[in-house]
């Protein structure tokens, strides 16, 4: 790989400051998804060298606390400096590894970098309180303990930021961090260890562990040392988790699938919306948990909007994350399947395919920007969280209907509404069942905002004050026998 730092390009493990083989060099290749051609590889550690990862995490533990807050976040700050100096480089590796476009992943280095900076800042209103007593002469209050050793499975479609937003505030709040990226895109989760690592952040406190996903999270989440598991990726893998971890009754914090509604009133300026729409379903090639899942669209502007919707995406330029496109690679083949399935069950229901020429895909793990019309609740693509650049619209005639499809899911975790009116757009932002409603705005996330879903969604947020609770412990006290001239 052509970097300017070349030892930002790690193929190894990071465990307790050491960069670490499988044991018997057993390792994994990493494909471009844009080409089929091997990148590297990554260690396959065993279980063994997963268990050395919690001790040296658990090691690492009582100094890392110990230090003050503004210590930890000067060594926060240092890495987070890295990553813009190194930017060029970082966006490098994530385009070869996960396919986006260049301009997409040096988007998700600032997006990443953002949450360090702020997580150190944010660490020093870990406030405790106290409290007014019941209990004659006691002094009575709470203090915030870091919980502990952190592990965080991460995916692929955000190799970088959803390493940070996790790790950035785990640190920040005095836990040590193991990762376990996804097997798909290892490079980015192992280049940020290094820069860690340059940054002071002593050994043992930020941990990279690579291997059999299955093998690992039975690991880690089987350990009574670790006390707190984060993931982001597939409701199917969370709940395997949940499970995995309830024996040790770990604390979770879980960042699931979504079926995002994208509902356009009619009062809105269509050709606008629809741009809007089309930003909003493409982004990261449809790989993205917030993705425009179900575009719902009022009849009376429905057509006009179909039609504006399909000139945007026509406009969509599909290739390689390295040259000047919109739209790169999906992740592997089994995805473009998926794909081309979710588009036969809707045409076979009765969907109408308005665009969408596969012959035109430059290769393999590419798949056209599809467009699927009068899309319908039995359908998967209504259904499923589909992750893929197929855009299903669907139509819809009064708000309580479309409220009442919107909800009509498994998932909540984010909505959009495209209106002019306010008591509309208010009415139908507290009837949503998501943890997150975008109003006319694509843009919705960033470091100070709370993160997150609610049903099989996930669990806990990430982001915002309350993304650092998600790695502390209130601690109650009770002091008795504290005679003041106050009563409490
Ligand atoms: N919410 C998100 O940001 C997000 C990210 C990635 C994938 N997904 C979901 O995943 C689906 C397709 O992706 P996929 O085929 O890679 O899905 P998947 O469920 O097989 O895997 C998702 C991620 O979980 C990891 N994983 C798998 N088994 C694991 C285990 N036992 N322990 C720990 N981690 C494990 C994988 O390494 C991968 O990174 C999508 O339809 C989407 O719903 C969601
Ligand atoms: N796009 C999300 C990540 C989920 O896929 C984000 O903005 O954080």
């Amino acid at each position: 790989m052509q970097l300017n730092d070349p030892r930002l390009f790690r193929q190894l493990a990071y465990i307790d400051g050491r960069w670490t083989a499988g044991n018997s060099n057993r390792d994994e290749a990493v494909l471009d998804p844009a080409n089929g051609e091997t990148l590297g590889h990554c260690a396959l550690l065993d279980a063994e060298q997963i268990t050395e990862s919690v001790t040296a995490a658990e090691g690492a533990f009582d100094a890392w606390r110990a230090l003050t807050v503004d210590e930890r976040g000067a060594r926060l700050k240092a890495w987070y400096r890295l990553l813009h100096e190194h930017k060029e480089d970082l966006a490098r590796i994530m385009t070869l590894e996960q396919g986006k476009p260049l301009h997409d992943a040096r988007g998700e280095i600032d997006y990443g970098a953002s949450f360090i900076e702020w997580f150190a800042e944010e660490a020093r209103r870990a406030y405790g309180m106290t409290i007014p007593s019941h209990i004659p002469d006691a002094m009575l209050g709470t203090v915030k303990e870091p919980v502990g050793v952190s592990v965080m499975f991460t995916p692929w479609n955000f190799p970088l930021a959803m390493i940070t937003r996790k790790a950035g505030a785990a640190l920040a709040a005095g836990c040590p961090v193991i990762v376990k990226p996804a097997n798909e895109t290892p490079f980015s989760a192992l280049a940020l260890a290094e820069l860690a690592e340059r940054a002071g952040i002593p050994a043992g406190v930020f941990n990279v562990v690579t291997g059999d996903p299955a093998t690992v999270s039975e690991i880690l989440c089987g350990d009574n040392r670790v006390r707190s598991v984060s993931f982001t990726g597939s409701t199917r893998v969370g709940k395997l988790l949940i499970r995995q971890s309830a024996g040790s009754v770990k604390r979770m914090s879980l960042e699931l699938g979504g079926n995002a509604p994208f509902i356009v009133c009619e009062d809105v300026d269509v050709d606008w919306a629809a741009r809007e729409a089309v930003a909003a379903k493409f982004q990261t090639a449809g790989q993205d948990c917030l993705a425009a899942n179900r575009i719902l669209v009022h009849r009376r502007i429905y057509e006009r909007f179909v039609e504006r919707f399909t000139a945007h995406m026509k406009a969509l330029k599909v290739g390689s994350g390295m040259m000047e496109v919109d739209i790169g690679p999906l992740i592997h083949t089994r995805a473009v399947g998926m794909a081309r399935e979710l588009v036969e069950d809707a045409t076979s229901q009765g969907a109408r395919l308005i665009h969408g020429d596969q012959s035109m895909a430059p290769g393999a793990n590419f798949f056209m920007p599809t467009l699927l019309a009068d899309i319908t609740p039995g359908m998967k693509v209504f259904r499923e969280e589909n992750f893929s650049p197929v855009a299903g619209i669907g139509v819809f005639d009064s708000d309580e209907e479309v409220v009442e499809l919107a909800n009509d899911t498994e998932y909540g975790l984010a909505a959009y509404i495209y209106s002019d009116d306010v008591r509309r757009i208010w009415k139908m932002m507290r009837g949503l069942d998501y943890g997150m409603v975008s109003v006319n705005t694509l843009k919705m996330t960033g470091a100070p905002i709370p993160f997150g879903g609610i049903k099989q969604s996930g669990l806990g947020r990430e982001g915002g004050a309350q993304g650092l609770e998600e790695y502390l412990d209130t601690k109650y006290f009770c002091l008795g026998n504290m005679p003041s001239p106050s009563g409490s």
